[in-house]
């Protein structure tokens, strides 16, 4: 559905996307992340043609790509951006907005009252959207989203300044929305909650894809522990850990245990219990953990 082929965009010399190619299919929620500065945006807009790469392409259905006005027309029909919080007009309301989505896009506004209810907006959305807060905006941006009802959607920092209601209130009807086959690229620094409902987590760094994961995969089970240095020094020098483990960001060890005996993860997990401060888990590695062994930060 979407194709981006050797793209490579820099700003002088600060090469932001190197030679970046990925591919996206509909009924996908597409989890891109990296720390601040890296290049998200500049991906979306790339995709969106508001930023003309220095080389590379933007392919949609297999055929249509930015050559020509008519084009581009063709492929924004399908594809809406997330509105910026600074884009929204103070002095009208809420629905208003939403009806400018619609309008735009889908051709008709019957849908908007049945998003007005699932955002549980009823309250606000009549007003003008100067007298809303920051996570009331936010709500709203995504109503519009909701309210283009795009093939494809960019969302670049959806869940930007929302309680935890309204964050789980979003990621269901992301989850929605999938199920109705859009495509979703979500960029966040929320990572936990990508792992609700993205099918695949992009890493960006350097200009590349450097890792993707993909969520719906049979992934490995870890027990997981946050250890001091000093901790694991004497973990390894005392016992042979297992040669695939991983100890990332010099803080967090993960023992992979599917291969292991029952008697053997028994060891591990008493082993481990020893640390008594420490809290162990089990499970695979999350976006949190993958984040934490590419970018050498704790959240
Ligand atoms: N118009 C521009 N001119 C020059 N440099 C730019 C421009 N836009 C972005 N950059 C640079 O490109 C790099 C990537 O920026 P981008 O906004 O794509 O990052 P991001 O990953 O979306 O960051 P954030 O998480 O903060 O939103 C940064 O170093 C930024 O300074």
């Amino acid at each position: 559905m979407l194709k981006l082929k050797n793209v490579s965009v820099a700003y002088k010399e600060n090469k932001v996307l190197d030679n970046l190619s990925l591919t996206a299919s509909k009924g996908e929620i597409i989890g891109l992340v990296a720390p601040n500065g890296t290049g998200k945006t500049t991906l979306f807009h790339v995709m969106a043609n508001f930023l003309k790469p220095d080389s590379g392409n933007v392919i949609f259905n297999e055929k249509n790509k930015y050559k020509s006005e008519k084009e581009e027309l063709t492929i924004h029909k399908q594809l809406a951006t997330f509105p910026d919080q600074s884009d929204l007009f103070d002095e009208l309301s809420g629905v208003d907005h939403m009806k400018l989505y619609a309008n735009m896009w889908k051709g008709t506004t019957d849908h908007i009252q049945g998003i007005i209810e699932e955002l549980h907006m009823t309250d606000y959305v009549k007003r003008k959207t100067r007298t809303y807060s920051l996570g009331m905006r936010q709500r709203l941006c995504f109503a519009m989203m909701a309210a283009a009802d795009t093939p494809i959607m960019l969302m670049d920092e959806v869940m930007n300044g929302l309680d935890v209601a309204n964050v789980a209130l979003i990621s269901n009807r992301l989850i929605k929305m999938k199920k109705e086959q859009k495509l979703i690229f979500v960029a966040s620094h929320l990572l936990e909650n990508l792992d609700l409902y993205a099918d695949r987590v992009l890493f960006l760094k350097n200009g590349k894809i450097i890792h993707e994961q993909d969520l719906n995969e049979d992934n490995e089970t870890y027990l997981k522990m946050a250890l001091k240095p000093e901790q694991y020094q004497k973990l390894k020098v005392d016992y042979t850990l297992p040669a695939e483990h991983l100890y990332i960001a010099k803080h967090l060890l993960c023992i992979p245990v599917q291969e292991m005996s029952m008697t053997e993860q028994s060891k591990w997990i008493e082993r481990l219990l020893s640390f008594k401060d420490e809290e162990l888990t089990i499970g695979p590695l999350g976006t949190v953990e993958y984040y934490e062994k590419y970018y050498h930060e704790k959240k």
